[in-house]
């Protein structure tokens, strides 16, 4: 079975979020698991792309509107990453360092869909499934069934996989004219609130889409910024698949990032190791808890409750306590959280930007990982703290429901809190504080997480399972 994968991030191609981590590791399952999976991405300028080799297997000219681009289909000479990468460069437009915020953002994903489009029409390729991931391929099913330019490509179905509701990339009518030319009687399906929506054109003309947690397709219906009633009303066609983590880039006993690798069996010392690495870099003693955060400081994320949470928190537990955030994001909780290193200097550390190599250390190296999500389709965070030994201190949505349960219930190992609240977050960690206080308690907890299977091996045949049955109606 052949399958494309569309994303505009992969790890380790480029990495923003969680979005990369799945790209990154699901076509590799399925590759594993017999399919023919690959990504087709937008070209970025980065470490990765310069350090590799690529072969211009296809080059192509394109119109975005008025516009005639010249673009190149390249492909990764070795498959380094397991599978199939492509990348759609386009000069000018589609070659360059960052995957977002740059004004022309919306053209730029619209010629990443139609040069990738475009390329797979012109080579004769038809591929058994196109696997769209976010709003940034949304508009790829119905560009399919309805532009006069695919229709040899018209039946080929498509999943829509929904990493975050929140974000649709919407754009104003009037940049319809960057549109292939299309069936008008049908405009009806790119639109959602008088705006051209991508996310809300996707879930409507998908064959299946897919949230990244069962209890997230719930919540979609409930909070998705704007999209509650078409996700209701879509319903019959959606699936929660959880996400799954690979398990070759986070493996504490293989782990180069980390300073002590380690097994369950060697778990007191390896995480002491790791986590006496960690203080010294941030001059925290490392006899004390210590409670981390790792992530996008954003509302959905809760950071604008980190400051007060941690500040309350620090105060309480004066002196028996250290917390280390590592994140970047909203200009605020940056401001915050860098401000309360100058009142607890010796007990509180922060990071404000993006590090891959400190990201796996605090996993390995903290005692709890906090996660205050408002929303959180799955969350990865949790999942790779579980690996590690690191228990996982989260508000109960999404996926941290679903993977998170709380060490006061039959089987539990993590701690759970229900409300949105700085109250919440000051009374989880004051949970922590018992649990470690107590450390043969601490210690069975960890070799329970440890041995928690989260592994892409079996998310990666539902997705299969999903393809075989939407190949098998169409
Ligand atoms: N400053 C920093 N330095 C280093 N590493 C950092 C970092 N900030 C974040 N990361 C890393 O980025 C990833 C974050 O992944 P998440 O899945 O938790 O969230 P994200 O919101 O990006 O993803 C969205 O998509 C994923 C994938 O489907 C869903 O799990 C999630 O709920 C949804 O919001 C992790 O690998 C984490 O270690």
């Amino acid at each position: 079975m052949r399958v494309f994968h569309l994303s505009a991030e992969c790890y380790p191609v480029a990495k923003v979020g969680g979005l990369a981590d799945v790209v990154g590791a699901l076509p590799k399952y399925q590759v594993g698991a017999g399919l023919r999976a690959a990504v087709a991405m937008p070209y970025y300028d980065r470490k990765f792309t310069r350090e590799h080799e690529f072969d211009i297997v296809f080059q192509g000219l394109t119109l975005l509107g008025a516009r005639r681009l010249y673009f190149e289909i390249l492909k990764e000479r070795n498959n380094t990453l397991g599978f199939e990468l492509f990348l759609v460069k386009i000069p000018g437009l589609i070659d360059r360092t960052e995957v977002y915020c740059y004004p022309d953002e919306t053209e730029q994903f619209i010629a990443y869909q139609i040069a990738f489009l475009d390329w797979i029409n012109w080579s004769g390729q038809t591929p058994d499934i196109i696997h769209c991931h976010d709003h940034h391929s949304g508009l790829v099913p119905f560009l399919l069934q309805h532009s006069n330019a695919y229709k040899r490509l018209g039946k080929v179905p498509v999943v829509f996989t929904i990493h975050n509701g929140q974000y649709h990339g919407a754009f104003s009518w009037e940049k319809l004219h960057y549109l292939p030319e299309i069936d008008l009687t049908k405009t009806g399906l790119l639109d959602w609130a008088g705006g051209l929506n991508p996310l809300a054109a996707a879930v409507k003309c998908c064959a299946q889409y897919t949230t990244v947690s069962p209890s997230y397709l719930h919540e979609l219906t409930i909070n998705s910024n704007g999209l509650e009633y078409l996700f209701y009303i879509e319903r019959h066609k959606g699936t929660g698949i959880l996400n799954g983590i690979d398990t070759d880039v986070w493996n504490p006993a293989a782990d180069s990032m980390i300073a002590s690798k380690y097994t369950a069996a060697r778990l007191a010392q390896g995480k002491q190791k790791n986590k006496e690495a960690l203080c010294s870099k941030f001059q925290l003693s490392s006899t004390l808890p210590l409670v981390a955060f790792i992530g996008r400081l954003v509302h959905e994320k809760g950071a604008d409750m980190l400051g007060d949470a941690f500040e309350q928190s620090l105060k309480m537990h004066n002196g028996r306590l250290n917390i280390l955030v590592l994140g970047a994001g909203d200009k605020d909780s940056e401001e915050a959280l860098t401000q309360l290193k100058v009142k607890y200097p010796e007990h509180y550390a922060v990071f404000i930007g993006y590090d891959e190599a400190l990201a796996h250390l605090i996993y390995a190296g903290a005692d709890f990982l906090l996660m205050p999500s408002r929303v959180e389709p799955c969350g990865l965070n949790q999942l790779y703290s579980l690996r590690y030994g690191t228990m996982p201190v989260v508000r109960s949505t999404g996926g941290l429901k679903d993977t998170v349960k709380d060490f006061g219930e039959e089987g539990g190992y993590g701690i759970r809190f229900e409300k949105v609240a700085v109250e919440d977050i000051c009374y989880s960690i004051d949970r922590a504080m018992v649990v470690y206080e107590n450390m043969p308690q601490l210690q069975k907890l960890r070799k329970i997480m440890m041995a928690l299977d989260f592994s892409w091996d079996r998310s990666a045949k539902e997705y299969i399972n999903l393809y075989e049955r939407i190949i098998s109606v169409s």
